[in-house]
């Protein structure tokens, strides 16, 4: 399954490459029943040299010189490089104005001028880009955008582009209507895809607050820092939050929040696959990582060096799909759990930021779907991780359940111990008295366990205890219950039974237990048994109502009537007598 998804992947990209070189027949956009076109092939272009130039000189440049068109659909010069000028035209052979909106599909362009000149005349000049507060720019949009009616003939369009940002220039033309359809998409594509990756963060969120297992908090932190990032480059926080804070501060913002969620993806890794385990030295790439390019970006921030810190951010971004696909392949050879899930989770996504960095960049055609790739690619990532992380979870639980069955268990007899014994017993006990029941309670003492010890050893001794509890464990009913109380000693809470019902049933395991043997090297070991046994005759138990006992003295008058057995001579069994002062009970001497 993992190879198909891989060979279709690679189809995909081989078929995105392979519209590239195509080349179209007209450079002149033409207007009639137009809907929608990406500009970078129908666009000259060229880098300001020394001084700005007017559109004049531009226009001259461009009418004197061979400048080349643009290879894709998206013209891609780079970060941190000169203005740029670019020059289309266009072609309205009807004789009405036809309504049609220019947007430069990516944010970080820091200053755009655009215009629009027909028969040497300039018609109209725009003037947007990020460093206009939003309200001053042409459109209410989260990129450059405006809208002209281009009146009957043919148009020039020069643009001249500045940024200190990456200059990729990705130019739509598209009717009116179409944009408008185009932007409707968008929104219910963000939606969902913000929706569901916020959702699955908040529910990663909550798991860390029940589970305090930290790669579930981590993947959360990652995944809102790549909805913040998402946010942000594609101009959306500004065009809601930060519109008005200016182009340097929503540059730094920018960069500040592309680190985000590299940097808690890297840990929610390190987390998940337990990398510290069995690969040390990547381990601590990985951390140095998180640390040396968020400082280095800190220090260019500190030093005003905003193309230093954006290509940190760059290489940071690159680097961390990189080292998930690193991470992945160690677990593997370390066989860790969930890696294969890992590895496609992060192949995908690499593959799918790749495809976006390479439709900015000119490098594949540029559409809604190549820009949009990453998205795609990061919703497959947060599906798989997630079903990694369901099953972390999964196993969590049951590591819990096992806990809590040790906690509850004595691992010599696998019957209760003391904790476990205590909920049931009061539940037991509590609906005994609840439905007028009888209930009886013996205290079950193995006769000078010691001298066992000291005869036959420790093991031989572990044997008796085991043997005794196997015997005790077979002979009571579904609805009693037994516990290992002490070293050598054993209680039973018999259910719907009265202390006379009980001393028979003690009479009986006393006689059963006699009849044990445990076979040593040195010859056979047998023992005998001292019991206490306390219950209600007819709800009524040292001359008081059942109910207005506690399990806990109940316990302590069975604890008197084995103190008696063992004085009286052991191998017996003493029940509770009426007057069994049972809430100065005196210890069982053992
Ligand atoms: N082998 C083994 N010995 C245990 C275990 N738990 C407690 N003991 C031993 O059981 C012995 C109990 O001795 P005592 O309390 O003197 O009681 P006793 O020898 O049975 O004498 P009476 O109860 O008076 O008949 C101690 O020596 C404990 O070390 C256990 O899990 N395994």
């Amino acid at each position: 399954m993992g190879l198909r998804l891989l060979i279709l992947s690679l189809m995909f990209v081989v078929l995105l490459v392979s519209g590239c070189g195509k080349q179209p027949s007209d450079r002149v956009v033409d207007l009639a029943g137009f809907e929608s076109q990406m500009l970078g092939q129908h666009s000259r272009y060229f880098q300001e040299q020394d001084h700005k130039l007017s559109w004049q000189q531009a226009a001259r440049a461009f009418a004197q010189s061979d400048y080349p068109y643009g290879a894709s659909e998206s013209i891609a010069l780079g970060i941190g490089t000169d203005p740029v000028w670019l020059h289309f035209q266009v072609n309205n052979p009807t004789q009405a104005d036809a309504g049609i909106r220019l947007a430069v599909k990516t944010p970080w362009l820091d200053v755009i001028d655009a215009y629009i000149v027909a028969d040497n005349t300039l018609i109209a000049h725009i003037n947007g880009g990020d460093y206009l507060p939003f309200e001053q720019r042409p459109m209410a949009h989260e990129n450059f955008a405006f809208e002209h009616g281009f009146s009957s003939g043919l148009s020039d369009v020069y643009l001249r582009v500045e940024s200190l940002g990456p200059m990729a220039i990705p130019i739509e033309l598209s009717s009116i209507e179409q944009a408008q359809q185009l932007d409707l998409g968008n929104a219910y594509r963000y939606g969902l895809l913000y929706g569901m990756l916020l959702a699955l963060s908040l529910y990663n969120l909550l798991l860390y607050l029940i589970t305090r297992e930290k790669e579930f908090g981590l993947y959360s932190l990652y995944l809102a820092g790549f909805v913040v990032n998402s946010f942000s480059y594609t101009g959306q926080l500004h065009e809601i939050i930060t519109a008005d804070f200016g182009v340097h501060f929503q540059d730094w913002l920018d960069c500040f929040l592309m680190i985000t969620y590299s940097v808690a993806g890297l840990h929610f890794a390190r987390a998940l696959l337990k990398t510290k385990n069995y690969a040390p030295v990547l381990d601590r790439v990985v951390v140095w990582t998180t640390i040396v390019f968020p400082l280095g970006i800190l220090l260019g921030a500190i030093a005003n060096q905003l193309v230093f810190s954006l290509l940190l951010g760059f290489l940071l971004n690159s680097g961390f799909a990189t080292l998930f696909i690193i991470m992945g392949i160690r677990a593997r050879q370390a066989q860790v759990d969930s890696a294969n899930l890992f590895i496609i989770a992060s192949v995908t996504a690499a593959c799918c930021i790749g495809i976006s960095t390479m439709a900015v960049a000119g490098i594949v055609p540029y559409n809604t779907y190549t820009f949009q790739a990453i998205e795609v690619g990061m919703v497959f990532e947060a599906i798989m991780l997630a079903i990694v992380l369901a099953k972390r979870f999964n196993l969590v639980q049951q590591d819990l359940a096992v806990a809590e069955k040790f906690a509850h268990t004595d691992p010599l007899t696998s019957v209760n111990n003391r904790r476990g014994f205590q909920q049931p017993a009061e539940a037991l006990f509590n609906a005994a008295v609840a439905n007028n029941q009888d209930v009886a309670v013996l205290l079950i003492d193995i006769d000078h366990f010691k001298r066992i010890n000291d005869q036959y050893g420790h093991t031989v001794g572990d044997e008796v205890i085991q043997l005794a509890a196997n015997c005790l464990a077979n002979s009571t009913r579904k609805t009693d219950l037994i516990a290992r109380w002490g070293g050598e000693e054993f209680i039973m809470l018999l259910n719907n039974t009265s202390q006379a019902e009980g001393r028979n049933f003690a009479e009986r395991i006393r006689m059963s237990l006699a009849e044990l043997r445990c076979n040593t090297p040195s010859g056979s070991v047998n023992f005998t048994v001292s019991i206490g046994a306390a219950g209600s005759n007819q709800w009524v138990c040292a001359g008081k109502n059942l109910n207005e006992l506690s399990l806990a003295e109940l316990i302590k008058c069975a604890d008197s009537a084995l103190y008696e057995a063992k004085k009286s001579g052991r191998n017996r069994v003493v029940e509770l007598c009426d007057a069994c002062p049972f809430t100065e009970s005196p210890v069982a001497e053992k």
